[in-house]
């Protein structure tokens, strides 16, 4: 192996040794780490090997901005690994590209925008969901648990009443092992002998993560191809349920009235809605786990919360309404996302043709990835970065603000299509639970001794248990 010509002109980074490239340089359970390590030496744009694979790096909220806002076509198209390109086969939102990507993105974005012009329809569903959700909590009295399970539950229930039209019972079978096909394929994708694969692909046949990765992959098109023939022959043009209908329905109008469009089809709706599922827990659960664990850890900040909660709402149920009433809840959910940086590297981008950015070559098809983590925790965007600090997102009278370097959703063409579906479900759900509980670390822990460090993967989970003690008890 030998890095190719036009590394000379390309950005700085480490040497790369031949095959492993930097893989011994870097912390495979934590890149994002080495990666900052790195980008103090290297600078905001930077090359990197993970193996034979060749990776530039955009670190800081000028560069990323740059590249994904001000470049968005350049920096606009999705880096895809040999088991997502055959497990999505050009299909879906996530992990497709060109035209097909194009036409899903953009049917995505009109649903969406109706989801949330019918914000009443949304915000129900939420809310109907979180009561589910403090039922479980409930069940605990106080006593501390992994909120893990409760919540990607929850998170995943309200995908499938956006997607299907209604919700399980969190102990169907059925719904039991939908949710694993969520969550399974995220972790095995974060395994390291997937990893490899993704790097050596003609190790394929050793790696049983690879079959098992691809049977789940299958086992979900199946369900959801059978799930759809039911909601066909239901289908009410004057009643659309979910996503998946208005999908139908689109492609039957594309039918009736001659045209022909060979991207929409039944199974690019199936992977479509596979992608929603994947893109679309994940993310929000670890975000809501993040909050709660930061209000057993700041008791303060917990207290000023549901104060702000009782003088503008009362017990009655907060609504996406009150957000504006609530600055310093609003500022909080903010700031969890923003400290939190859950999404480290963001899912990665390649380039779609020969680009100089900030005087360096980059190649057509060079993977990309932005460093998200390295933009919420900016040094020159934020006062005290590693702090966990509300006032981030408040003006000197306790007004609300926004920040330009707030990008947990990423920005430009291949942003977070849910970014405003995910903002009222956190907003519903985190206000809902503190003024149902109050959150503590586990009896006998302090506030000093909770464990902050999350499990390694894609999406950065905490693993510490808490308590949830009902606040009427
Ligand atoms: C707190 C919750 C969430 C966070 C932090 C988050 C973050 C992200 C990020 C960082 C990306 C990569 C964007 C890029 O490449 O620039 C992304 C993509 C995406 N997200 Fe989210 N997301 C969240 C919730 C959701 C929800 C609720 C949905 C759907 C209802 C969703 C759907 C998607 C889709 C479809 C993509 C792929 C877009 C594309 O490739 O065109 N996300 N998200």
């Amino acid at each position: 192996f030998v890095p190719p010509q036009e590394d000379q002109k390309g950005p700085p980074g480490p040497r790369p040794l031949p095959l492993l490239g930097n893989l011994l340089q870097l912390d495979l359970k934590r890149p994002y780490e080495t990666l900052l390590k790195f980008s103090r030496k290297y600078g905001s744009v930077f090359t990197v090997y993970f193996g034979p694979k060749k990776v530039v790096v955009l670190v800081g909220y000028q560069a990323v901005k740059e590249a994904l806002v001000n470049r968005a076509e350049e920096f606009g198209e999705r880096d895809l690994t040999p088991i997502l390109e055959e497990s999505s086969k050009g299909h879906g939102i996530l992990w497709s590209n060109g035209d097909s990507w194009r036409e899903m993105r953009r049917f995505g974005e009109a649903t969406f925008r109706e989801f949330l012009a019918d914000k009443k329809a949304w915000e129900d569903k939420i809310i109907d969901e979180t009561q589910h959700l403090i039922k479980v909590f409930r069940k605990f009295k106080g006593q501390a648990f992994d909120t893990n399970q409760p919540m990607n539950y929850a998170i995943s229930n309200i995908i499938c009443s956006m997607v299907y039209g209604s919700r399980f019972q969190y102990d169907d079978p059925e719904f039991i092992s939908l949710v694993e096909r969520i969550y399974v394929p995220i972790e095995l994708t974060g395994s390291p002998s997937l990893q490899l694969y993704n790097l050596f692909p003609c190790i394929g046949p050793l790696v049983p993560n690879k079959t098992r990765f691809l049977q789940l992959s299958m086992i979900s098109q199946k369900k959801n191809l059978e799930i759809f023939r039911h909601l066909k022959e239901t289908l009410n043009p004057e009643k659309c349920r979910g996503f998946a209908d208005k999908y139908l329905l689109h492609q039957q109008q594309l039918e009736a009235s001659g045209i022909t469009n060979i991207h929409f089809h039944i199974d690019n709706l199936a992977m479509t809605v596979i992608h929603l599922f994947a893109a679309a827990t994940n993310a929000s659960s670890a975000s809501l786990k993040w909050g709660l664990l930061f209000m057993a850890k700041y008791p303060e900040i917990q207290d000023q919360v549901r104060e702000e909660l009782t003088r503008v709402a009362g017990s009655r149920q907060v609504q996406e309404e009150d957000r504006k009433n609530l600055p310093f809840t609003n500022a909080v959910i903010h700031e969890v996302q923003r400290f939190a940086s859950i999404i480290p590297i963001s899912i990665p981008r390649k380039t779609s043709q020969d680009v100089t950015f900030q005087g360096h070559f980059i190649k057509k098809g060079t993977a990309v990835y932005p460093l998200l983590t390295s933009v919420l925790l900016d040094e020159t965007e934020w006062e005290r970065p590693q702090s966990f600090y509300p006032a981030h997102f408040l003006d000197n009278d306790g007004n609300f603000v926004k920040r330009d370097a707030f990008l947990p959703f990423s920005a430009g063409q291949r942003a977070c299509l849910g970014e405003g579906l995910a903002r009222v479900k956190l907003f519903i759900i985190f206000s809902t639970l503190l003024q149902h509980f109050r959150f503590t670390p586990p009896p006998g822990v302090s506030e000093d001794e909770l464990d902050l460090t999350p499990v390694a993967g894609v999406t950065l989970i905490p693993s510490q248990d808490i308590s949830a003690v009902p606040v009427s008890d």
